[in-house]
């Protein structure tokens, strides 16, 4: 039976717009980020995103104009937090994270 390949939940903490790019996402989790590789091809809500930089406890992505009119990324807001269904953890570099929630902004 298949167990499932999310390994970590996120928090999009940052949201870039513009500057040569339809958005920047600046996200939080808990997975070790020393082990990404910049370049990673890396599953966010299912959609393949290239990892462009890590920090300690964030990493960041970006998102075409094509990608946020097609999937659930479109919708994200900064200071949103997943809810989601069911527990997320790291697979790969190459499948990693993966918020399979609607995202919903909360109260801050
Ligand atoms: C590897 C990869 N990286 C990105 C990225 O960094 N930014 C982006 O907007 N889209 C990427 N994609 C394609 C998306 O996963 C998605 O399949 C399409 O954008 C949907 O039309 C892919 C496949």
């Amino acid at each position: 039976m298949f167990t499932g390949i999310v390994t970590d939940l996120g928090v999009v903490r940052r949201i870039v717009r513009g500057e040569g790019r339809e958005a920047r996402f600046e996200i939080a989790s808990g997975y070790d980020t020393a082990t990404i590789a910049i370049g990673a091809s890396i599953a966010h809500n299912g959609v393949c995103l290239t990892i462009v930089e890590v920090g300690p406890d964030w990493h960041t992505v970006e998102a075409s104009a094509e990608t946020l009119s097609k999937t659930t990324l479109g919708g994200w807001k900064e200071g949103s937090r997943s809810t989601w269904n069911g527990r997320s953890r790291w697979a790969t570099n190459w499948a990693a994270i993966s918020f399979r929630a609607t995202w919903t902004a909360w109260p801050r």
